[in-house]
């Protein structure tokens, strides 16, 4: 049979397939509508007062019976619309391109035919007409070639004969490509889909998924998954096709909550919501590390790495360093809990609890509970203890209290209202006492906020806690001097209500260890994009405050932008030695996908010939460097050159090494309205030309790239090689670099290998 022919009997099996998913979704639709007024009517059927808050159903609140019966009949009728509507999505997202790929498979002699799209689909009969892309058997379609393949069933392994791979590129239920291959996913397609334009969002990678990440992906059973991938090697894509994967994979127990994402920044955040609704998911939970542990830190703000980067000295002073370093390490927690435990009779520092205006409990009558306990016990059994007497005293207080006079004439003055309220709140009976019953139920409110300072531990001062250990240290790093100039320092942060990121999560995994609190076991998987930015401090406490999640860390050592003029273990082995106790996998990607071969070739040679890129296949423009005679001529040519190729890219970014540079350009160009200066507040990367610190499109990828001011000013050494490398790898199509006056030293010998044009104006 020729291709041709093999193409139309495939099309109308397209044809077919296209018109059961049209059915089905009227079909749903219908179903939608109908549940949507019945949900509307169980609501309304009980007026306004009874009215249940079907996002937040917060079960303490109402004890009526009948109203918990509405309740559950809301519920299973928000549950039911919720199905449905995934349902629709599903199959929405299956229309005009129902699926991707095809097997011939031949199993105990039988032959079978699957094909292979975003979610499974059965027709009436219950005959699988598309497989999900993450159903166990679907995994032969990314990893197999052709012969004898096994994958993984609840049995054990089974063992196939793969006889065909097929892929074919569907659009508008037309086939535009077809083809056989031995390969994972064969050249054309992919070709195909990475020559297109950027977007607004990054796109799911569900039907050209490689090899090595769909190893990523499919990983079940490493602890800790660490992935060293060069720049557009498809990290982040493998990142969220993988969290696709964990909810298919484990359904019944893992839900989107039970996920967290730690992202670079807001624009990152936004710029991937598309892909997890695309595969029919629901998108995990996001945060940056900033807002985690501004979250567990109120009243202070923490200072982000970007502000610490805009604030760094290009050379910082060797001892800054050496104390940042050993800040950073893992080991700086592990010094600080054994020297908290390594004194049994030092008294914790405690903090008054003040209730209107005067202490409830004062800090010696807490520090004389600590001291009275048995130093034999761990400190935070002797914290534990020491608050729950605090508790009991309080409640003692309560019960003697509740019969003084100022309660009884405050219960007196109570309205009949609030005393009735009182009485229904706390279902009191009748009986002779029911007067101190209410008096003391009245105290238990008055004084709740003390009881939420001692459950929250606010009688702990962990600031003062963690300055007295650091000026106790036996540190090695640097001249005790220095070291004391650094906590005096801290000292006054903290009286402005400021911290630095390493004090921060310093602080908290002290707090955590004293109080024996802060921990989150809900939480089963957590993901962190761009690790190299993290130190070995915050991996720590993030994998101490989260014990049961699964760890997959992403990230490039040569993108390290925030940290590379004094980081120097590498990654990977840093991050090995932290996790030595847990089963780690390590996978090494460097093939990149996102840049012609010309862009990747010339970014690859700005790295140590030890980490060289992969490029794919794909041509384009050779990326060229433009050096101008001065600084009227340089804005002039940066202006003309991001005019001219936003005539033919819709998405052109001047990416500068930081904001006031970023700044300096916008002011430059003064006729404003054609350029965008996008600064941390941006929630979305708009279209036309756009200039931003490199730092913010971490992440990020633009159609045409201009690194702004390549000189030997700008990046005159080896510590701004990242920041280069990053700022070049975030081109897809076109990369030009302009530079005042004289190239970096970086980049002097692109000309002579000719990865690069250079035009001189
Ligand atoms: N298997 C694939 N099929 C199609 N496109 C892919 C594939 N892998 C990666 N890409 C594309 O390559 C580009 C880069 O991917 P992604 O952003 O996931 O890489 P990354 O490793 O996180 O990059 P960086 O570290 O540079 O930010 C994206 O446009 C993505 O869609």
């Amino acid at each position: 049979m020729t291709i041709e022919d093999s193409k139309k009997i495939e099309q109308k099996r397209v044809d077919k397939v296209a018109d059961i998913i049209d059915d089905k979704l009227e079909k749903v639709s219908q179903y939608l509508e109908k549940a949507h007024s019945e949900t509307g009517n169980i609501e309304r059927n009980y007026g306004e007062n009874t009215k249940v808050n079907t996002l937040e159903v917060d079960d303490q609140m109402e004890t009526n019976a009948s109203v918990q019966q509405q309740k559950q009949l809301v519920y299973l009728a928000v549950e039911n619309e919720n199905i449905l509507n995934a349902n629709e999505q599903k199959l929405k997202n299956l229309q005009g391109s129902p699926y991707f790929g095809r097997i011939d498979i031949v199993e105990d002699g039988e032959k079978d035919t699957l094909y292979i799209g975003t979610s499974t689909l059965q027709d009436e009969d219950g005959e699988f007409l598309i497989y999900d892309w993450r159903a166990p058997i679907s995994g032969i379609y990314y990893n197999g070639t052709l012969g004898k393949v096994s994958y993984p069933t609840p049995n054990g392994t089974a063992e196939v004969d793969l006889k065909r791979k097929r892929q074919f590129q569907i659009i508008h239920n037309k086939i535009k490509n077809m083809f056989d291959t031995n390969e994972t996913v064969g050249d054309e397609i992919l070709q195909s889909v990475l020559s297109e334009y950027s977007d607004e969002y990054l796109k799911n990678i569900v039907a050209t998924i490689q090899h090595e990440q769909n190893t990523i992906i499919r990983d079940t059973h490493s602890d800790v998954l660490l992935v060293q991938g060069v720049a557009g090697s498809g990290k982040t894509s493998a990142i969220l096709q993988r969290v696709a994967f964990l909810l298919y994979h484990s359904r019944s127990s893992l839900n989107a909550d039970q996920i967290i994402l730690f992202s670079p920044n807001k624009l990152f955040s936004n710029y991937i919501s598309e892909v997890l609704p695309s595969l029919g998911e629901r998108n995990m939970r996001q945060v940056t590390l900033n807002e985690f542990i501004s979250l567990r830190l109120t009243g202070i703000q923490v200072e982000t790495l970007f502000e610490r980067y805009e604030k760094d000295e290009k050379n910082l002073p060797q001892e800054m360093i050496d104390m940042r370093l050993y800040k950073e390490s893992g080991s700086f927690l592990e010094d600080l809990e054994n020297l908290e435990n390594a004194n049994k009779n030092h008294l914790l520092y405690f903090e008054d609890i003040i209730f209107e205006g005067r202490p409830f409990f004062t800090k010696d009558e807490i520090s004389e509970i600590y001291q009275s306990q048995n130093t034999a016990f761990s400190i935070p059994d002797r914290f534990l203890k020491t608050k729950n007497t605090l508790i009991k005293r309080l409640k003692k207080r309560i019960h003697q209290d509740r019969d003084d006079d100022w309660v009884q004439a405050e219960i007196d003055n109570l309205s009949d209202e609030d005393f009735q309220q009182i009485i229904t709140d706390h279902k009191i009976e009748e009986s002779t006492n029911q007067r101190s019953i209410i008096a003391e139920e009245f105290l238990k409110d008055r004084y709740a906020p003390i009881y939420n300072a001692l459950i929250n531990n606010y009688f702990f001062n962990p600031y003062e806690e963690y300055l007295y250990l650091l000026s106790h240290l036996d540190q090695d790093v640097v001249d005790p001097e220095i070291w004391n100039t650094m906590i005096d320092a801290i000292d006054h942060n903290v009286e402005a209500h400021k911290l630095s990121l390493s004090d921060s999560v310093a602080i908290l995994y002290l707090r955590d260890y004293v109080t024996d609190s802060g921990i989150n076991t809900a939480i089963q998987h957590i993901f962190i994009d761009e690790v190299q930015d993290y130190t070995m401090a915050q991996l720590k406490y993030i994998s101490h405050a989260f014990p049961n999640a699964k760890l997959t860390l992403l990230g490039d050592r040569s993108q390290d932008v925030l940290t590379s003029s004094y980081r120097q273990k590498d990654l990977i082995t840093a991050v090995s030695e932290l996790f030595n106790k847990k089963h780690m996998t390590t996978i090494t990607l460097n093939q990149s996908y996102r840049s012609t071969a010309e862009i990747t070739n010339f970014a690859s040679q700005l790295l140590p010939d030890t980490e060289k890129i992969k490029a794919f296949s794909r041509s384009g423009e050779k990326p060229e460097m433009h050096v101008y005679d001065g600084e009227t001529n340089y804005y002039r040519g940066l202006k003309d050159c991001a005019r001219e190729l936003n005539q033919k890219y819709d998405t052109v970014a001047i990416l500068t090494r930081n904001q006031s540079q970023a700044e300096q350009v916008y002011a430059h160009y003064g006729d404003e309205g054609l350029l965008t200066l996008v600064d941390a507040d941006f929630r979305s990367v708009p279209k036309g030309i756009l200039v931003m610190p490199i730092y913010l499109a971490k992440g990020l990828e633009f159609d045409a790239v201009i690194a702004h001011d390549v000189s030997k000013d700008n990046y005159p050494d080896d510590r701004s090689r990242d920041t280069l490398y990053t700022i070049c790898t975030r081109a897809m199509h076109n990369l030009t670099l302009c530079a005042e006056n004289e190239l970096s030293p970086l980049i002097k010998n692109s000309v002579q290998d000719q990865t690069a044009k250079l035009q001189t104006n």
